[in-house]
C-alpha cells in the first residue's frame, strides 16, 4: 500500500490488553494481554504482567486488539460513481452486469495521475477502517491498453492483484473474440504487474465455457485462480472453480447442496488445527454486496457447518458495493449471517489471507503471514475502541477503529 514505510527496527510493547483475539491456528483469546512488535513482526505475545521492556511502550487501557482486516476482494481501480443506478434498483430495479460497462467509461476517460488518485484514496480509507492487506481487481479498462494501466496501477497501491479483464464483453465486441483477447494479448500485457486471475462467470457476463477457457489461459501463464460465481443465480461458477482448485470462489449467494458439498469436500485434506494438508478452495463472501444488491445473503453459516472454509470481504466498487468497511460485513455476518463475533472476524482476518495463500510465513515472496497474530507473524493489529470484538456487532455502525499497525508500523 502507498504512503507506508515497512520494516523500523524499533521495538514497542502494547499493553493492558483487555483481550487480544489472535485469530491463530489455536483461536487463542487473551485477556489482560500484551503484544512486543520488533521491526514489521510479532515478536512477543503474553500476559500483560509478564511482557518485556520495549523502545516504546503503549498501554492500550483495556481496549480489544484483533488482526488488521485482510480485505480478499476488491475494484478500487475506477472512476466515477453509480448514484443512479443505485437509486433505481433501490427503487425496484434489479442489479445486471451491463452496470460495469458505464464504470469502464469512465475509468478510460481520466488520466493515470487521477486513477491513481481515486485508487490512493480508496486505500487509505480502507487502511483507517482497520484494513492492512488489500487485494484490488483490475476490470473496468476492458482493453488492453487499460488492463494493463489498472494493472500497473493497482500493483503500485495494493498488496495483491487480480486481472479481471474478463469482467464483461465490452459493448460491440464479439464475445468469442473478447475472450480470445483476454486469454492471449491481454493476458500478455498484465502479466507484470498481476498475482490472480479472476472470472465474472454468470449470466451476462461470462459462459461456462469461456470462463473455463480464461482460467486455463491464466492457470498455463502461471497466475493463481478464483471466480466470481453463483452471484445471481445457480450456476457452474462453484463447480468450475472447484475444477480448477481456485484458491477462491467469491459471492457465492446461490448454491446448490451439491455446491457446498463440492466445496467442503476441497478442505477434506487440510487440517484446520495444523493448517497442513491441501488447501481446498475458499467461499469468500460479501455481505456488504448482498445488501446492495437485494440479493439473499451469501449461506456462511451452513458452508462453515459443512466444514468449508470462508472469507468475509467488502467488494469496494461502484456498482454492487461502494463500501470498504470491513467491520459492517462483520457486523452483518453476525446479525444477519448467524456466524459467532469469533466465526465472522476470523473470515474477515485469517479467512482473507487463506483466500489469497498469506496466512503461512512461508509463502513465495518470504513475506510474514498476515490475517492472525502469532510470534514471527506480521504485525498488523487493528485496536478497537472498545473492551471486546463482540462490540463490532453490539454497536453496529459506531466506528470502532482506534489505532492500527501495518508491518510493524502505526498507520492510524
Ligand atoms: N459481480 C461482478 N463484479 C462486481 C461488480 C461490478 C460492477 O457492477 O461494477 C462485484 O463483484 O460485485
Ligand atoms: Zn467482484
Amino acid at each position: 500500500m502507498s504512503g507506508i514505510t515497512t520494516g523500523n527496527n524499533t521495538s514497542t510493547v502494547i499493553t493492558n490488553i483487555g483481550e487480544l483475539m489472535t485469530q491463530d491456528l489455536e483461536h487463542r483469546v487473551l485477556k489482560d494481554a500484551a503484544v512486543v512488535i520488533e521491526g514489521e513482526r510479532i515478536a512477543w505475545m503474553g500476559s500483560s504482567a509478564d511482557a518485556p521492556s520495549a523502545d516504546e511502550k503503549i498501554d492500550a487501557g483495556g481496549r480489544a486488539v484483533l488482526p488488521g482486516w485482510v480485505d480478499s476482494h476488491s475494484h478500487l481501480v475506477f472512476a466515477g460513481d453509480r448514484t443512479a443506478e443505485f437509486e433505481a434498483r433501490m427503487a425496484g430495479e434489479s442489479y445486471s452486469a451491463g452496470g460495469i460497462a458505464v464504470t469502464t467509461g469512465a475509468t478510460r476517460s481520466v488520466s493515470d495521475e487521477e486513477l491513481t488518485r481515486l485508487v490512493r484514496e480508496r486505500v487509505a480509507e480502507a487502511v483507517s477502517q482497520g484494513t492492512t492487506y488489500l487485494e484490488s481487481k483490475t476490470g473496468y479498462g476492458l482493453d488492453v491498453e487499460n488492463e494493463a494501466r489498472s494493472a500497473r496501477i493497482a500493483a503500485a497501491e495494493v498488496d495483491e492483484v487480480t486481472y479481471l479483464g474478463a469482467h464483461l464483453v465490452p459493448a460491440g465486441a464479439d464475445a468469442e473474440e473478447y475472450t480470445d483477447l483476454v486469454c492471449g494479448p491481454m493476458l500478455d500485457a498484465v502479466l507484470p504487474h498481476v498475482r490472480w486471475a479472476d472470472v465474472f462467470c454468470e449470466r451476462g457476463a461470462f459462459t461456462e465455457d469461456q470462463s473455463r477457457r480464461v482460467l486455463t489461459a491464466a492457470r498455463n501463464a502461471g497466475l493463481g485462480l478464483r471466480v466470481h460465481g453463483n452471484q445471481l443465480g445457480e450456476g457452474p461458477g462453484v463447480a468450475l472453480a472447484v475444477e480448477f482448485a481456485a484458491a477462491s470462489v467469491d459471492h457465492v449467494n446461490y448454491l446448490s447442496d451439491k455446491d457446498v458439498a463440492a466445496l467442503a469436500e476441497t478442505w477434506a485434506g487440510w487440517d484446520p488445527a495444523t493448517g497442513a494438508g491441501t488447501k481446498g478452495t475458499v467461499a469468500t463472501c460479501l455481505p456488504a454486496c448482498d445488501l446492495s444488491t437485494r440479493q439473499p445473503l451469501a449461506p456462511g453459516r451452513e458452508l462453515i457447518d459443512a466444514g468449508v472454509q470462508i472469507a468475509l470481504a467488502a467488494n469496494c466498487n461502484p456498482g454492487t458495493s461502494y463500501t470498504s468497511s470491513m467491520a459492517f460485513c462483520v457486523t452483518t455476518a453476525v446479525l444477519q449471517m448467524h456466524l459467532s463475533v469469533h466465526e465472522a472476524v476470523r473470515a474477515a482476518t485469517y479467512g482473507g489471507a487463506l483466500a489469497l495463500g498469506r496466512e503461512s510465513g512461508n509463502d513465495v515472496d518470504g513475506e510474514r503471514a498476515v490475517g492472525s497474530l502469532a510470534v514471527g507473524h506480521r504485525a498488523d493489529l487493528h485496536m478497537l475502541k472498545a473492551p471486546s470484538a463482540t462490540h463490532l456487532a453490539y454497536r453496529p455502525g459506531i466506528p470502532l477503529t482506534h489505532s492500527v499497525w501495518r508491518a510493524g508500523v502505526r498507520v492510524v
